[in-house]
């Protein structure tokens, strides 16, 4: 059966919905630090509002709301700590107050130091003398250097709703609301295998007609990244027979998917496809390249997926299909970005197949890194993007736009941006 990307791509979102009991795994509680990087399981509401209280954006003097308008000497009172809690401020007086320390009622607003004569605070036993005092000027607006309680968020309000992905700044945020720990959603657990009888671990000596397993770190490392927990079943060679009895020995609830690469195409020796010959397993064929093979359904109804042994193919596989149906079912990973991009050269496709060319993209424009075929790993590492020549493209020349998806960082000159800032300096001086 024929199937487009998008096909194939809501089949497999589907079968994780519905059949890996994920959505009603219980979440976990954790501490805040130890969330970093997951999603949120419910809506978290702020037990506080920040700021807490009204309190002085600089060091300066709080200064009583009538005395905000004229020009005026005032008599120093006691300053005003962070973290104590002052007494009421009275007409006629200004009070030393610090960043972050707690306004005085009557307070309207705050001087900073800089704009008092003196400029620097009296010693506190002249202040205690009674004898100190400032010049402050006039014409101060309401409420200048004044953060106002529940001016970030109000008590009550959502601080962070169900699903957000937990990064430094969200997590920042609920410390600051005095939240200890949360409730994130699990992890989702893939048991990974990778077939045939050429694959050997890597770190050994390589025999004659082997070659080294790419696809268990590729995939691991690719689920890692993207919030899951990982079991390597470990090598499975081309017996049938063997890796039916791997299958078998699965229980149920142990994993959310088994995901397996290799022996899924049109050889004699397709161990996927043979042990799940009797099975309700789906073998079709993607209008995709690399990655046209395809294999999904379930295993004593746990949901399964079979990528295609060539690395490159397995690992567009996961970009296109698992790596989206992760984050909407769990939350994680982000979604990657999407933009467009000028070709630097030249490209060639195949029209009937949507092609997914490896690219590096730098400063709006995108060269093609080596060429179509599914082993080249080298290339891959290369690469910081897939570049989509959709089914009708036969070829694009260069200067055309076209569209990317970002997989890794783009590279940036220091030297570059280094001249941006001195230009927009310069324009601004
Ligand atoms: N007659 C046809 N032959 C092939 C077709 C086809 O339509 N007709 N499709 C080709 C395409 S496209 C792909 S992709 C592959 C998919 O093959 P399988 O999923 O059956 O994978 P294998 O045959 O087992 O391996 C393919 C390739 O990848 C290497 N490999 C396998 N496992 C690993 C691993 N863990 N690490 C590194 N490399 C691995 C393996 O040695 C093969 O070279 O089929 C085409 N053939
Ligand atoms: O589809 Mo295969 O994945 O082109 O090499």
């Amino acid at each position: 059966m024929r199937r487009t990307i998008a096909e194939h791509g809501a089949a497999v979102a589907g079968l994780l919905r519905w059949s890996s009991g994920y959505p009603d795994d219980a979440p976990e509680v954790l501490p805040l630090i130890a969330a970093l990087g997951r999603a949120l399981a419910e809506d978290v509401h702020a037990p506080v509002s920040l700021p807490p209280f009204d309190n002085s954006q600089m060091d300066g003097y709080a200064v009583h709301s009538a005395d905000l308008a004229e020009p005026s000497s005032l008599r120093v009172t006691a300053a005003i700590a962070a973290g104590s809690v002052p007494p009421a401020l009275e007409i006629g007086t200004a009070a030393p107050i610090m960043t972050g320390a707690m306004l005085p009622d009557g307070a309207g607003a705050v001087v900073p130091i800089e704009r008092a004569v003196p400029a620097q605070f009296h010693p506190a036993a002249e202040v205690a003398g009674g004898q100190a005092q400032v010049q402050l000027p006039g014409g101060i607006p309401p409420a200048q250097f004044v953060r106002r309680a529940g001016s970030d968020i109000a008590a009550g309000q959502i601080a962070l709703e169900s699903g957000t992905l937990l990064g430094p700044a969200q997590l920042g945020l609920l410390a600051a609301c005095g939240v200890g720990e949360v409730p994130v959603r699990p992890r989702f657990r893939v048991l990974l295998l990778s077939t045939g009888d050429e694959v050997a671990a890597p770190g050994g000596t390589l025999a004659p007609g082997t070659i080294y397993d790419a696809n268990t770190t590729l995939l691991e490392a690719a689920l890692l990244e993207a919030g899951a927990e990982v079991t390597r079943h470990g090598l499975l060679g081309d017996d049938p027979a063997v890796l039916r009895d791997a299958f078998a020995a699965i229980s149920a609830g142990s994993t959310h998917l088994v995901l397996s690469t290799g022996g899924i195409s049109q050889g004699a020796y397709e161990v996927v496809k043979q042990a799940l010959a009797d099975s309700s397993v789906e073998f079709s064929s993607v209008a995709m390249q690399p990655g046209g093979p395809q294999a999904h359904g379930t295993i004593s109804g746990i949901p399964f997926l079979g990528f295609p042994g060539n690395p490159v193919s397995a690992i567009v596989s996961f970009e296109m299909f698992l790596r989206p149906a992760l984050h909407q079912l769990t939350g994680i990973p982000a979604p990657r970005p999407v933009l467009e991009a000028v070709l630097t050269g030249g490209v060639e496709s195949v029209e009937n197949k949507h092609q997914l060319r490896r690219g590096l993209y730098r400063d709006g424009r995108v060269a093609v890194v080596g060429g179509p075929d599914s082993h080249l790993l080298h290339a891959l590492a290369q690469s910081n993007c897939l570049m989509h020549l959709p089914e009708g493209v036969a070829a694009l020349q260069e200067g055309d736009r076209v569209e990317i998806t970002l997989t890794g960082p783009v590279p940036v000159d220091p030297f570059a941006v280094v001249d941006v800032l001195l230009t927009e300096s310069l324009d601004n001086s």
